[in-house]
C-alpha cells in the first residue's frame, strides 16, 4: 500500500526551515515547525507571515494568508513537533553531527512509520541516515532557496532507502506545486551542486592561472554564454567560506583566489567584500564587451564532465539533471543539452588539453563522456549525445499531446522564466507544429504552464549570446503558427508579451483570463518586434493602437485588449478553463474541410485586393458544395437535427 502523507514536520525556522513549512502548509498540509529556541520559532513564524501577505498582495493566494498560518504550529519540543507526523523535514545547520544528532533525536520520538527527510545540500544521506534505526525510511529532500520561489526539489535515496518511501517523497514534493528531480545514488552535493561548482570553481582556477579577469569572466559567461550570474558574482552571492567548506568537506582542493580572500575575511555580499567590493564598490559591475577573449568552454567543459559523471554513475537521467540546472541553478538550458550542442569531443578534447597542462584529478574526462565520443555520439550534430536526436530530439520546453478527439494541446512549459522562448524553444514549436499529421488534427490549442503567463516573450538574455541571423529565425516559428492549416486557440493567462504576443497574433482565436496583460515591450529593450506583431497588430488594430503599443511598450489589460480588437474576449478566472474547451470542441466538431478552407481564404484575402479575395472565397465555396460534409449539413437541417460531421 502506498504511503500516505497528511502531516510534516519541519526541524528548523531558519530560511530554509520555515520556507519548507510555509510551502507545505499552502499546499495543505497541518505542518508542525520546530526549532531550539522560542525567538527563533518566532522569526521563522514572522517571515512566513510577511511572506504569505506579499503573495495576497500579488494575487497569488487562493485562500486567506490567515487560513494558511492556521495550519503551521510553532514548538520548541522536539517530541510534540514529530509524534503524529507522516513526514519529518529537517532542515538543521549543515554540519553532519548536528544533522545526525537531530535524526537520532526524531527516531526515538517519531512514530514507526515516520519517514525523515534531510534537506542537506551537501552531506550523503546515508551518512546522516545511519544514526537511526530505520535508514530505509530516510531520504534527501533538498529544497531551494527561497523555497516558496523556487520550483526544484531534488528527492535523493540513501543507501538503504525504500523505493515506496522515494516514491511517497516524490508525490509530496508533486503536491506542493514542486518539481522533484530523482537522485537515484548517494552522492555529496546531489545533482544541481554538483554540476553548478565547476561553474564557481573553473573560473577561481583560471584567475589563479591568470587566465582572464574577474569581470571579464563574468561578462562572457552572462552576456555570451547567457548564465544568469557570472560565476564570480554568484560565489559572493552564496558566500566563499561555504564553497570552501564544502570542497574540503570532501578532500577537493580550493582555488587559492578563494582561499585568499577568505583569510582575508571577504566572503562575498555577507561581509560586503569578495571578489567584488559591495560596500566602497558598486558591487557586480561588468559591461557585456567585456567578456571578448574569455575561454568559456573552459569552465563549461567541466561542468558537462560532472553531468556525465553522473549519468555514468547512474546517479541521474540527462532530463532530470537539465531540469535540475534549469530549475534549481538558474540555467537557460540542461548542462546535457549544453555538451550536446558544444560537441562533446570538443568537450573531451579540451579537458586531456587541461589535464595534460596541469595533471589536475579534475580535468580527468568521466568514463561515460569518453564512451559516448568513442561510440561516435558526440552530440547533436551526429545524431546522438546525451540524447537521441535522431527522430529530431527530445522536447524540453514544449510539452504536446493530441487527443483521440483532434485537439492538440501545446504547451510552453519553462515557468522558470515565464515560459520566454529561447532559441531551442522556438525550434521545438515548430517541431511539434512540422512534426504532426495535420489530418489528425481537428484544432490546436496553444497555452503557457503555470498560471502567471503564456509567455514573457523571447528570452532576452539569450540576446546578447545569439547572432542576428538566429534570432531572425523566430520569425519562421511564428510563421509556422501561422501557416498551420487548422484553427488555433491563445488560450491566454497571465503576461503575454512580445513574442508572447505575436504567437496569439498568429493564432485564429484568442482567449484571455481576467487580470491577464497584453502588451510589445520590445522598445523598452531598443528593439522593435521581430515575430511579425507591428505587420499583424497594424492589421487588425490600425495604426493609432499599434503604434501606441509599440512605441511606448506599456502593457495592456486584457479588458483593452478585448475592446481594441485584439481579442476574442476575456473570461473570469473561474470559467477560463470551460470557455476554451467549449470553443475547441465546437471547432473539433465542426466540418474539417469547410474549417481549413474558411482559415485559409480568411488569411489569404487579407493579404490581397478585395476582388481577389472574393474570388478565392468563390472557388472555396463552390468546392465545399462537392463534400460529403455539406451533404450532411443540408440533410441535418431537413431533418432539424445537430449535424455529424464526424466520419
Ligand atoms: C522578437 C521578440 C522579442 C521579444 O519578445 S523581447 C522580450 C519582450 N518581453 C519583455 O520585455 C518582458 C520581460 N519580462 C518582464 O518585464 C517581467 O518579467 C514581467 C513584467 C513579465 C513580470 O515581472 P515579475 O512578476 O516581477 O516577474 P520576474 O521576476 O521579472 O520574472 C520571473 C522570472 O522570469 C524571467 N523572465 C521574465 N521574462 C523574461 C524574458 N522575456 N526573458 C528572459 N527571462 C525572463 C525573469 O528574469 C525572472 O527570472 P529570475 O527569477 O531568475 O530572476
Amino acid at each position: 500500500m502506498a504511503i500516505e502523507i497528511e502531516t510534516v514536520a519541519v526541524l528548523g525556522a531558519g530560511s530554509m526551515g520555515h520556507g519548507i513549512a510555509e510551502v507545505a502548509a499552502l499546499a495543505g498540509y497541518d505542518v508542525a515547525m520546530r526549532d531550539i529556541e522560542q525567538d527563533i520559532v518566532e522569526e521563522g513564524y514572522g517571515q512566513i507571515e510577511w511572506s504569505l501577505n506579499k503573495l495576497a498582495e500579488k494575487g497569488q493566494l487562493d485562500e486567506e494568508a490567515d487560513s494558511v498560518l492556521a495550519r503551521i504550529e510553532t514548538t520548541t519540543e522536539l517530541d510534540a513537533a514529530v509524534e503524529d507526523a507522516d513526514l519529518v523535514v529537517e532542515a538543521a545547520p549543515e554540519d553532519l553531527e548536528i544533522k545526525r544528532d537531530v535524526f537520532a533525536d526524531v527516531d526515538a520520538a517519531a512514530g514507526p512509520e515516520t519517514i525523515l527527510a534531510t534537506n542537506t545540500s551537501s552531506l550523503r544521506v546515508s551518512d546522516i541516515a545511519m544514526a537511526t534505526d530505520r535508514p530505509e525510511r530516510c531520504c534527501g529532500l533538498h529544497f531551494f532557496n527561497p523555497p516558496v520561489k523556487m520550483d526544484l526539489v531534488e528527492v535523493a535515496s540513501g543507501e538503504q532507502t525504500r523505493d515506496d518511501v522515494v516514491e511517497a517523497a516524490i508525490e509530496f514534493v508533486e503536491s506542493l506545486d514542486k518539481t522533484p528531480i530523482y537522485v537515484r545514488k548517494d552522492v555529496p552535493q546531489f545533482v544541481v551542486n554538483n554540476v553548478l561548482t565547476p561553474y564557481m570553481g573553473e573560473a577561481a582556477w583560471m584567475l589563479d592561472d591568470d587566465a582572464s579577469e574577474i569581470s571579464e569572466i563574468d561578462a562572457a559567461m552572462t552576456f555570451k554564454r547567457g548564465y544568469p550570474m557570472g560565476p564570480f558574482e554568484l560565489n559572493d552571492f552564496g558566500g566563499l567560506d561555504i564553497f570552501a567548506h564544502t570542497r574540503e568537506q570532501w578532500g577537493d582542493p580550493v582555488p587559492e583566489s578563494v582561499s585568499r580572500r577568505i583569510d582575508a575575511g571577504e566572503l562575498g555580499r555577507k561581509s560586503g567584500q569578495g571578489f567584488y567590493d559591495y560596500e566602497a564598490g558598486s558591487g557586480a559591475d561588468y559591461e557585456p564587451t567585456e567578456g571578448d577573449s574569455v575561454d568559456t568552454l573552459r569552465i563549461e567543459a567541466r561542468m558537462v564532465n560532472e553531468a556525465a559523471k553522473l549519468v555514468g554513475d547512474d546517479v541521474a537521467d540527462p532530463e532530470d539533471i537539465d531540469i535540475g540546472m534549469r530549475l534549481g541553478g538558474g540555467l537557460p538550458e540542461g548542462t546535457c543539452r549544453t555538451g550536446d550542442k558544444i560537441g562533446l569531443d570538443i568537450v573531451v578534447e579540451k579537458l586531456r588539453e587541461l589535464h595534460g597542462e596541469t595533471g589536475a584529478e579534475r580535468y580527468e574526462p568521466a568514463e561515460y563522456l569518453v564512451e559516448l565520443v568513442e561510440a561516435g555520439h558526440t552530440g547533436e550534430d551526429a545524431g546522438r549525445g546525451f540524447y537521441d536526436y535522431r527522430d529530431g530530439g527530445p522536447y524540453h520546453f514544449i510539452s504536446h499531446e493530441l487527443t483521440d478527439d483532434g485537439r492538440l494541446n501545446v504547451v510552453f512549459d519553462r515557468k522558470e522564466r515565464l515560459n520566454a522562448f529561447s532559441e531551442d524553444m522556438f525550434a521545438e514549436l515548430r517541431r511539434v507544429l512540422e512534426s504532426v499529421d495535420d489530418e489528425d488534427v481537428s484544432v490546436v490549442v496553444f497555452e503557457g504552464a503555470g498560471d502567471r503567463a503564456f509567455s514573457a516573450g523571447a528570452d532576452i538574455t539569450g540576446f546578447t549570446a545569439s547572432e542576428p541571423t538566429e534570432l531572425m529565425h523566430v520569425d519562421e516559428a511564428i510563421q509556422a503558427v501561422y501557416e498551420f492549416p487548422r484553427p488555433t486557440i491563445a488560450k491566454i493567462d497571465g503576461f503575454c508579451l512580445g513574442a508572447g504576443l505575436e504567437i496569439t497574433l498568429a493564432c485564429d482565436l484568442r482567449i484571455a483570463s481576467e487580470g491577464s496583460s497584453l502588451g510589445s515591450p520590445e522598445i523598452d529593450l531598443g528593439l522593435i518586434p521581430g515575430g511579425g506583431g507591428t505587420q499583424r497588430l497594424v492589421r487588425l488594430i490600425g495604426e493609432p493602437r499599434t503604434k501606441e503599443l509599440v512605441f511606448t511598450g506599456d502593457p495592456i489589460s486584457a479588458e483593452k485588449a478585448a475592446e481594441w480588437g485584439i481579442l476574442n474576449r476575456v473570461v473570469p478566472k473561474d470559467d477560463f478553463e470551460a470557455d476554451v474547451d467549449e470553443l475547441a470542441t465546437n471547432i473539433e466538431n465542426g466540418p474539417q474541410t469547410a474549417l481549413e478552407v474558411a482559415k485559409n481564404v480568411i488569411n489569404e484575402g487579407q493579404n490581397a485586393s478585395l476582388d481577389t479575395g472574393l474570388a478565392l472565397e468563390s472557388q472555396g465555396f463552390g468546392l465545399l458544395t462537392t463534400t460529403d460534409d455539406m451533404l450532411e449539413g443540408v440533410a441535418a437541417f431537413k431533418k432539424d437535427r445537430e449535424p455529424d460531421f464526424s466520419n
